[in-house]
Protein backbone atom coordinates (compact mmCIF):
# COMPACT_ATOMS: atom_id res chain seq x y z
CA UNK A 1 0.00 0.00 0.00
CA UNK A 2 2.87 2.49 0.67
CA UNK A 3 3.86 2.27 -2.87
CA UNK A 4 0.73 2.74 -4.36
CA UNK A 5 -0.59 5.82 -5.69
CA UNK A 6 -4.08 5.35 -4.45
CA UNK A 7 -5.47 2.34 -2.37
CA UNK A 8 -9.09 1.45 -1.05
CA UNK A 9 -9.00 -0.93 1.33
CA UNK A 10 -12.38 -2.64 2.38
CA UNK A 11 -14.44 -0.11 0.66
CA UNK A 12 -18.24 -0.51 0.69
CA UNK A 13 -21.31 1.33 -0.40
CA UNK A 14 -25.17 0.43 -0.18
CA UNK A 15 -27.80 2.58 -1.59
CA UNK A 16 -31.02 1.30 0.21
CA UNK A 17 -30.86 -2.44 0.33
CA UNK A 18 -28.44 -2.75 -2.39
CA UNK A 19 -24.71 -3.45 -2.22
CA UNK A 20 -23.29 -1.47 -4.90
CA UNK A 21 -19.59 -2.35 -3.41
CA UNK A 22 -18.33 -4.66 -0.57
CA UNK A 23 -15.32 -4.32 1.20
CA UNK A 24 -13.55 -3.69 -2.21
CA UNK A 25 -9.64 -3.55 -2.25
CA UNK A 26 -7.66 -1.35 -5.08
CA UNK A 27 -4.50 -0.40 -5.64
CA UNK A 28 -3.33 1.79 -8.32
CA UNK A 29 0.53 2.51 -9.14
CA UNK A 30 2.17 5.44 -10.49
CA UNK A 31 2.99 4.82 -14.21
CA UNK A 32 0.29 2.17 -14.93
CA UNK A 33 -3.04 1.24 -16.35
CA UNK A 34 -5.33 -0.53 -13.81
CA UNK A 35 -8.77 -2.01 -16.14
CA UNK A 36 -11.72 -2.14 -13.21
CA UNK A 37 -13.73 -4.90 -15.02
CA UNK A 38 -17.08 -6.42 -14.41
CA UNK A 39 -20.76 -7.50 -15.59
CA UNK A 40 -23.88 -4.95 -15.56
CA UNK A 41 -24.03 -3.73 -11.58
CA UNK A 42 -20.76 -4.81 -10.95
CA UNK A 43 -19.91 -1.72 -8.76
CA UNK A 44 -17.50 -0.27 -11.34
CA UNK A 45 -18.94 2.76 -11.57
CA UNK A 46 -19.73 3.30 -7.83
CA UNK A 47 -16.03 2.86 -6.78
CA UNK A 48 -15.18 5.24 -10.19
CA UNK A 49 -18.15 7.93 -8.22
CA UNK A 50 -15.94 7.60 -5.05
CA UNK A 51 -13.09 8.14 -6.43
CA UNK A 52 -14.33 11.17 -8.33
CA UNK A 53 -15.89 12.43 -4.80
CA UNK A 54 -19.54 12.14 -6.60
CA UNK A 55 -20.18 9.57 -3.71
CA UNK A 56 -19.02 8.74 -0.52
CA UNK A 57 -18.60 5.27 0.95
CA UNK A 58 -20.87 3.73 3.77
CA UNK A 59 -17.61 2.35 4.96
CA UNK A 60 -13.86 1.82 4.47
CA UNK A 61 -10.81 3.65 3.81
CA UNK A 62 -9.25 5.51 0.66
CA UNK A 63 -5.34 6.19 1.03
CA UNK A 64 -3.65 8.68 -1.43
CA UNK A 65 0.06 9.16 -1.92
CA UNK A 66 0.87 7.58 0.86
CA UNK A 67 -1.89 9.28 3.61
CA UNK A 68 -5.62 8.48 4.68
CA UNK A 69 -8.06 10.95 2.94
CA UNK A 70 -11.51 11.36 2.48
CA UNK A 71 -12.97 12.83 -1.16
CA UNK A 72 -16.07 14.63 0.19
CA UNK A 73 -16.67 16.56 -3.42
CA UNK A 74 -14.93 16.56 -7.07
CA UNK A 75 -13.21 19.99 -5.74
CA UNK A 76 -12.15 17.71 -3.14
CA UNK A 77 -11.07 14.73 -5.90
CA UNK A 78 -9.32 17.61 -7.99
CA UNK A 79 -7.46 19.27 -5.30
CA UNK A 80 -6.22 15.97 -4.58
CA UNK A 81 -4.74 15.39 -7.67
CA UNK A 82 -7.65 12.69 -9.02
CA UNK A 83 -9.25 13.32 -12.24
CA UNK A 84 -11.99 11.61 -13.90
CA UNK A 85 -13.61 11.06 -17.07
CA UNK A 86 -17.12 9.65 -16.62
CA UNK A 87 -19.36 8.23 -19.66
CA UNK A 88 -21.80 11.65 -19.69
CA UNK A 89 -18.13 14.18 -20.03
CA UNK A 90 -19.78 17.16 -21.64
CA UNK A 91 -18.07 18.97 -23.94
CA UNK A 92 -19.72 21.79 -26.03
CA UNK A 93 -19.83 21.09 -29.61
CA UNK A 94 -19.44 24.86 -31.00
CA UNK A 95 -16.34 25.96 -29.02
CA UNK A 96 -13.03 25.00 -30.58
CA UNK A 97 -10.46 22.17 -28.55
CA UNK A 98 -8.76 24.92 -26.28
CA UNK A 99 -12.22 26.56 -25.17
CA UNK A 100 -13.00 22.84 -24.65
CA UNK A 101 -10.21 21.95 -22.59
CA UNK A 102 -10.07 25.31 -20.22
CA UNK A 103 -13.95 25.73 -19.89
CA UNK A 104 -14.31 26.42 -16.45
CA UNK A 105 -10.97 26.55 -15.74
CA UNK A 106 -9.25 29.59 -17.73
CA UNK A 107 -6.22 30.91 -17.68
CA UNK A 108 -5.39 34.64 -16.89
CA UNK A 109 -2.70 37.23 -17.17
CA UNK A 110 -1.57 38.64 -13.96
CA UNK A 111 -4.16 41.32 -15.00
CA UNK A 112 -7.01 39.32 -14.84
CA UNK A 113 -7.54 38.98 -18.50
CA UNK A 114 -7.47 35.70 -20.06
CA UNK A 115 -4.17 34.12 -21.73
CA UNK A 116 -5.08 32.89 -24.92
CA UNK A 117 -1.50 32.60 -25.74
CA UNK A 118 -1.19 30.48 -23.01
CA UNK A 119 -3.55 28.56 -23.18
CA UNK A 120 -3.34 27.65 -27.18
CA UNK A 121 0.31 26.79 -25.60
CA UNK A 122 -0.97 24.27 -23.00
CA UNK A 123 -3.27 22.77 -25.12
CA UNK A 124 -0.67 21.62 -27.02
CA UNK A 125 1.30 19.94 -24.38
CA UNK A 126 -2.17 18.30 -22.76
CA UNK A 127 -3.07 16.97 -26.03
CA UNK A 128 0.49 15.32 -26.69
CA UNK A 129 0.71 12.94 -29.43
CA UNK A 130 -3.06 13.91 -30.37
CA UNK A 131 -1.73 17.52 -31.50
CA UNK A 132 -0.65 16.10 -34.35
CA UNK A 133 -3.76 14.93 -35.29
CA UNK A 134 -5.22 17.44 -34.60
CA UNK A 135 -3.51 19.88 -36.35
CA UNK A 136 -5.48 23.10 -35.53
CA UNK A 137 -6.86 23.70 -32.06
CA UNK A 138 -8.92 26.25 -33.19
CA UNK A 139 -11.69 24.05 -34.86
CA UNK A 140 -14.86 23.75 -33.16
CA UNK A 141 -15.21 20.40 -31.82
CA UNK A 142 -17.91 18.91 -34.27
CA UNK A 143 -15.33 19.22 -36.71
CA UNK A 144 -13.71 16.31 -34.92
CA UNK A 145 -14.32 12.49 -34.82
CA UNK A 146 -15.93 10.90 -31.78
CA UNK A 147 -12.45 9.38 -30.91
CA UNK A 148 -10.64 12.89 -30.80
CA UNK A 149 -13.28 13.80 -28.76
CA UNK A 150 -13.47 11.71 -26.31
CA UNK A 151 -9.14 12.49 -26.18
CA UNK A 152 -10.14 16.05 -25.86
CA UNK A 153 -12.52 15.21 -22.61
CA UNK A 154 -9.66 13.16 -21.35
CA UNK A 155 -6.85 15.98 -22.00
CA UNK A 156 -9.45 18.63 -20.32
CA UNK A 157 -9.10 16.73 -17.21
CA UNK A 158 -5.13 17.64 -17.26
CA UNK A 159 -5.17 20.86 -17.13
CA UNK A 160 -5.88 20.81 -13.25
CA UNK A 161 -2.30 18.40 -13.47
CA UNK A 162 -3.95 15.30 -11.52
CA UNK A 163 -1.53 12.26 -10.84
CA UNK A 164 -4.28 9.67 -11.26
CA UNK A 165 -6.95 9.73 -14.05
CA UNK A 166 -10.25 7.53 -13.73
CA UNK A 167 -11.71 6.46 -16.86
CA UNK A 168 -15.30 5.62 -17.08
CA UNK A 169 -15.87 3.69 -20.84
CA UNK A 170 -14.00 5.84 -22.73
CA UNK A 171 -13.95 3.55 -25.45
CA UNK A 172 -17.98 2.91 -25.11
CA UNK A 173 -19.60 3.53 -28.96
CA UNK A 174 -16.34 4.40 -30.57
CA UNK A 175 -15.28 2.71 -34.04
CA UNK A 176 -12.27 0.45 -34.37
CA UNK A 177 -9.90 3.24 -35.17
CA UNK A 178 -11.34 6.04 -33.15
CA UNK A 179 -10.62 3.11 -29.56
CA UNK A 180 -7.39 2.62 -30.98
CA UNK A 181 -6.84 6.29 -30.57
CA UNK A 182 -8.02 6.56 -27.69
CA UNK A 183 -5.93 3.68 -26.67
CA UNK A 184 -2.88 5.25 -27.57
CA UNK A 185 -3.76 8.47 -26.11
CA UNK A 186 -3.88 6.20 -22.60
CA UNK A 187 -0.99 4.79 -23.68
CA UNK A 188 0.62 8.32 -23.25
CA UNK A 189 -0.85 9.11 -20.15
CA UNK A 190 0.97 5.94 -18.75
CA UNK A 191 4.15 7.50 -20.41
CA UNK A 192 4.24 10.55 -18.40
CA UNK A 193 3.85 8.46 -15.50
CA UNK A 194 -0.10 8.74 -14.29
CA UNK A 195 -1.77 5.90 -12.94
CA UNK A 196 -4.81 5.14 -14.88
CA UNK A 197 -7.87 3.54 -13.96
CA UNK A 198 -9.53 2.06 -16.98
CA UNK A 199 -13.43 0.88 -16.45
CA UNK A 200 -14.20 -1.39 -19.58
CA UNK A 201 -16.87 -3.54 -21.13
CA UNK A 202 -14.40 -4.65 -23.66
CA UNK A 203 -11.90 -7.25 -22.75
CA UNK A 204 -10.30 -6.74 -26.08
CA UNK A 205 -9.27 -3.40 -25.62
CA UNK A 206 -8.68 -3.80 -21.85
CA UNK A 207 -5.84 -6.84 -22.52
CA UNK A 208 -4.25 -4.38 -25.16
CA UNK A 209 -4.00 -1.66 -23.05
CA UNK A 210 -4.30 -2.44 -19.06
CA UNK A 211 -0.93 -3.70 -16.74
CA UNK A 212 -3.14 -5.29 -14.69
CA UNK A 213 -6.97 -6.34 -14.37
CA UNK A 214 -9.18 -6.31 -11.51
CA UNK A 215 -12.43 -7.58 -11.69
CA UNK A 216 -15.22 -6.92 -9.43
CA UNK A 217 -18.51 -9.05 -8.53
CA UNK A 218 -21.57 -8.16 -7.24
CA UNK A 219 -19.70 -5.87 -5.68
CA UNK A 220 -17.01 -7.72 -4.35
CA UNK A 221 -13.28 -8.58 -5.93
CA UNK A 222 -13.02 -11.08 -8.29
CA UNK A 223 -9.84 -11.60 -9.63
CA UNK A 224 -6.60 -10.32 -9.46
CA UNK A 225 -4.61 -10.38 -12.71
CA UNK A 226 -1.49 -9.37 -14.88
CA UNK A 227 -2.42 -8.41 -18.42
CA UNK A 228 -0.01 -9.99 -19.69
CA UNK A 229 -0.29 -13.03 -18.40
CA UNK A 230 -3.68 -13.51 -18.09
CA UNK A 231 -6.28 -16.01 -19.98
CA UNK A 232 -9.21 -14.29 -22.03
CA UNK A 233 -11.38 -17.23 -20.48
CA UNK A 234 -9.95 -17.01 -16.76
CA UNK A 235 -10.62 -12.96 -16.73
CA UNK A 236 -13.83 -13.53 -18.35
CA UNK A 237 -14.46 -16.69 -15.89
CA UNK A 238 -14.18 -14.27 -12.79
CA UNK A 239 -16.20 -11.80 -13.79
CA UNK A 240 -19.11 -14.37 -15.57
CA UNK A 241 -18.73 -16.07 -11.82
CA UNK A 242 -17.58 -19.45 -13.15
CA UNK A 243 -14.47 -18.92 -10.56
CA UNK A 244 -15.26 -17.08 -7.38
CA UNK A 245 -12.91 -16.30 -4.47
CA UNK A 246 -13.52 -17.93 -1.24
CA UNK A 247 -14.64 -15.19 0.79
CA UNK A 248 -12.35 -13.36 3.04
CA UNK A 249 -11.84 -13.46 6.48
N1 LIG B 1 -27.61 6.08 -7.03
C1 LIG B 1 -27.99 4.80 -6.90
N2 LIG B 1 -29.13 4.46 -6.26
C2 LIG B 1 -29.50 3.18 -6.11
N3 LIG B 1 -28.80 2.13 -6.58
C3 LIG B 1 -27.66 2.39 -7.24
C4 LIG B 1 -27.20 3.73 -7.44
N4 LIG B 1 -26.03 3.69 -8.13
C5 LIG B 1 -25.77 2.38 -8.35
N5 LIG B 1 -26.75 1.61 -7.82
C6 LIG B 1 -26.82 0.14 -7.86
O1 LIG B 1 -25.57 -0.36 -7.47
C7 LIG B 1 -25.23 -1.51 -8.25
C8 LIG B 1 -23.89 -1.28 -8.93
O2 LIG B 1 -24.07 -0.28 -9.93
P1 LIG B 1 -22.87 0.33 -10.77
O3 LIG B 1 -23.45 1.38 -11.65
O4 LIG B 1 -21.75 0.71 -9.88
O5 LIG B 1 -22.43 -0.94 -11.64
P2 LIG B 1 -21.53 -1.00 -12.96
O6 LIG B 1 -20.60 -2.14 -12.77
O7 LIG B 1 -20.94 0.32 -13.24
O8 LIG B 1 -22.61 -1.38 -14.05
P3 LIG B 1 -22.73 -0.98 -15.60
O9 LIG B 1 -21.59 -1.65 -16.30
O10 LIG B 1 -24.05 -1.55 -15.97
O11 LIG B 1 -22.68 0.51 -15.68
C9 LIG B 1 -26.37 -1.73 -9.20
O12 LIG B 1 -27.23 -2.70 -8.65
C10 LIG B 1 -27.05 -0.39 -9.26
O13 LIG B 1 -28.43 -0.51 -9.56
Amino acid sequence: MRDALLSLRRISRTFGGVQAAVDVDLDVHRGEVLALVGDNAAGKSTIARLMGGVLQPTSGEIWFDGRQVSIPSPRAATALGLASVFQESSLVENLDVVDNLYLGQELRTRLGLLDHHLMRQQARHHLGALSARVPDPSVPLRQLSAGQRQCVAIARTLVSDPSLVVLDEPTASLSVGQTAEVLSYIDGLREQGLGVVLISHNLGDVRAIADRIEVLRHGRNNGSFLADEASYEAVLAAITGATHLPPRR
